[in-house]
């Protein structure tokens, strides 16, 4: 039986049913992510030059059940913010109208409700979205270029805006660009550079004027343009029970537009004290902003953000802060418009399939599970299973768990990621672990030891506890290494290691060891990929091919050509300056890729956590984060190094030194 789907062509009308003018021009505006209103150049846009605009938003089979990536968390989150933006559109400014169901709507209407979910879960979304009084959203289901075809052949044309995709979403896009030709235009209102040969050679301007220029505010008292709405019989909520949808994590924020204006307030209201919250998890978990599900689906743009932070707080260094980590968020999702293959590939050839030789499903396992017998890496696992957040520096000491000591491929555990973060950006996860998982190629790489995490960041065992409750009665002196509490404490506090609580899964001096030395022996051959301008392009240093031939220059032992006969030699591109913030110092910032083809292997489904099985690759592999150096190369080379948390990081990754590239110890 084929999918249903809606709407179908018989429901669309054309733009001139609709509208008076004569000739109306017709626009819908495909929302994606990007889900608001306010500083939304496709909705802009359509108001500005539609006669008549239908703001849509299609439900795709393909995020749901067995073929979706998110966990059922993300996944109600963002129905929330659909419903949330419906409202929305719902409460603009009144020259709407509404187009009748028709019978195949109603049709649709009744195969998605009468799916019983096959558990007690029951959806709390709200069962009508479209009010006859006030027009939102049109909601369809299916695949979304049928349905922007239909709407194509019924003479609309079709507006978007651009994200950095990758797997099913880039070829989704190039679908819809190929089916609905001129009729469809990507727009790219999110600060992002595109369409450029070397998009990083003048990135940090390019951005910096972005974030202080004027927002895009629909014209709504401008124009007189008709919006529509069509009544496709689909809602939130009888998809979500159509799948079955049951979230399981607590903690999870609401998905609504009112709740992340409130969150943003709020942060700025206590901005001062973020620095001093960003590193210890516990801390964090109320300290930082909380802005991140907000910022990924849209409900908020980080234009937005940025400008609040900067309209609102007191001048601080928390709000310098602040603002600096929203540049991360473009400086990440830049990598991913520069080359989709993060998810896929490790950006550096030389890197490409490191540790698969060592897969051990039963050490996936552990980690997955939080049973790894290293307290920091366990309490951090269960608390990302169980809420689907954690701060940064957590979710980088289990990447770097994950790759560097206990040898396991990268892309097993960023599609882990990916499937239980409540946040996870698809352009930010696969970067961020490539970063930390060392496969860029820069010498200085951060391996976290997570015994010193203990006693930096829970001396007190609070938090690990609170995740380990079977560690509750170990003294907390011994919570970095519960493995080496006296057989006497074991006995008294009726803590028994290797029995309530897992021995250490792998010795972490010798696996520590292992790695830098088949790092170091990678090196040189990184490096000279890392001058190819192909491999400089795809790894995306925000100090363009220069960073990237920097690096090569100073810490590969390279010829000066690389062995293929590649000229490395793009010398008009330099960006010198911020090459050189990139070099220094520290671990994790921009990776980089191979030439080839991808791989297209079988990966371990995210979301099997016992033995590992494979599915089809589509699940996802790539993942970083913005590093110290990355840092200062995103900000204009400024360093938040004077106290606190933010100069504990660096000190981790300085510590490395030229010479041992990274132990932070
Ligand atoms: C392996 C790994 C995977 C990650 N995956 C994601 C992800 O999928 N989605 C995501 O939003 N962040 C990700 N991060 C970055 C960071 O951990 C989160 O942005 C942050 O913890 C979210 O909480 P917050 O909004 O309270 O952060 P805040 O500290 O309040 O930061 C505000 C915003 O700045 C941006 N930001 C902050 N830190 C970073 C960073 N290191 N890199 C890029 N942007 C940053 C985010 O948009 C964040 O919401 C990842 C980090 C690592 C090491």
């Amino acid at each position: 039986m084929s999918q249903p789907t809606s709407p179908l062509s018989a429901d669309i009308p054309t733009p001139d049913a609709v509208c008076d003018a004569a000739n109306p021009t017709g626009i819908v505006v495909w929302h994606r992510k990007h889900l608001r209103v306010e500083d939304q150049l496709a909705v802009s846009r359509a108001v500005a030059d539609g006669d008549v605009f239908c703001p849509l938003f299609v439900f795709d089979p393909t995020f749901y059940a067995d073929s979706g990536l998110a966990c059922d968390a993300r996944v109600r989150l963002f129905e929330e913010a659909v419903t949330s933006l419906d409202r929305l559109y719902a409460a603009a400014p009144p020259n709407a109208t509404h187009v009748a169901a028709t019978d195949s709507a109603a049709r649709l209407a009744d195969t998605l409700d009468s799916s019983p979910p096959t558990t007690e879960a029951v959806s709390e979304q709200p069962e009508t979205l479209q009010r006859p009084d006030a027009p939102g959203l049109t909601l369809g289901y299916g695949d979304p270029v049928d349905i922007l075809s239909r709407f194509v052949d019924r003479g609309w044309h079709i507006i978007t805006m651009a994200t950095p995709t990758s797997r099913y979403g880039q070829r989704r896009d190039e679908r819809v660009r190929d089916v609905c030709g001129d009729a469809v235009t990507f727009v790219s209102g999110d600060g992002l550079v595109r369409d450029e040969e070397w998009p990083r050679s003048n990135w940090q301007t390019q951005i910096t004027e972005w974030l202080a220029a004027d927002q895009h505010t629909p014209g709504w008292d401008d124009h007189n343009t008709v919006r529509v709405s069509i009544r496709t019989g689909v809602t939130p909520a009888a998809v979500d029970r159509h799948f079955d949808v049951s979230p399981a994590k607590t903690q999870v924020p609401v998905g609504t537009h009112r709740a992340a204006m409130t969150t943003l307030r709020e942060f700025t209201d206590r901005v001062r004290s973020y620095p001093s919250n960003i590193s210890a998890p516990q801390d964090a978990r109320d300290g930082t902003s909380g802005l991140s599900p907000y910022l990924n689906f849209g409900l908020l743009s980080v234009r937005q953000a940025h400008q609040y932070v900067a309209d609102n707080a007191p001048s601080c260094r928390g709000a310098d802060m602040f603002e600096s980590r929203l540049v991360w968020n473009l400086h990440y999702s830049q990598k991913l418009v520069d080359w989709p293959g993060w998810t896929e590939q490790a950006v550096n050839p030389a890197f490409e399939n490191r540790n698969e030789a060592f897969h051990d499903p039963e050490l996936v396992t552990a980690w997955k599970r939080g049973q790894t017998g290293f307290p920091m890496v366990d309490a951090s696992m269960r608390c990302l299973k169980e809420t689907g957040w954690l701060n940064f520096r957590m979710r980088a000491m289990c990447a770097s768990f994950f790759t560097h000591v206990l040898h396991q491929p990268w892309w097993i555990g960023a599609d882990w990621y990916h499937h239980h973060l409540i946040d996870s950006d698809v352009g930010i996860n696969y970067t961020q672990w490539q970063s930390q998982a060392g496969l860029i190629g820069k010498p200085s790489q951060r391996v976290y030891n997570p015994r010193k995490q203990v006693r930096d960041q829970d001396p007190d065992g609070d938090w690990i506890t609170r995740w380990i409750p079977e560690l509750a009665d170990l003294p907390s002196e011994f919570l970095d290494q519960p493995e080496k509490a006296p057989l006497a404490v074991q006995q008294e506090c009726g803590v028994h290691v290797g029995e309530v609580y897992p021995r250490p899964v792998v010795d972490f001096e010798a696996r520590r060891e292992q790695f830098w030395s088949r790092y170091e022996a990678q090196r040189p051959e990184a490096a000279r990929e890392l001058r190819r301008p192909a491999i400089a392009k795809r790894a995306s240093f925000s100090g363009g091919y220069s960073a990237a031939r920097a690096i090569a220059d100073k810490h590969g032992t390279v010829e000066a050509d690389a062995p293929d006969g590649t000229q490395a030699s793009l010398g008009d591109l330099a960006d010198t300056d911020t090459a050189t913030a990139e070099t220094e110092g520290a671990a994790a910032t921009p990776p980089q890729t191979n030439t080839a083809e991808p791989v297209n292997p079988t990966v371990t489904d995210p979301r099997e956590s016992s033995t590992q099985t494979t599915i089809p690759t589509g699940a996802g592999r790539n993942a970083g984060e913005p590093s110290p150096d990355d840092r200062a190369a995103v900000s204009g080379q400024r360093r938040d190094s004077e106290e606190g948390a933010e100069r504990d990081e660096e000190r981790d990754v300085r510590s490395t030194g030229q010479t041992r590239f990274g132990d932070f110890e």
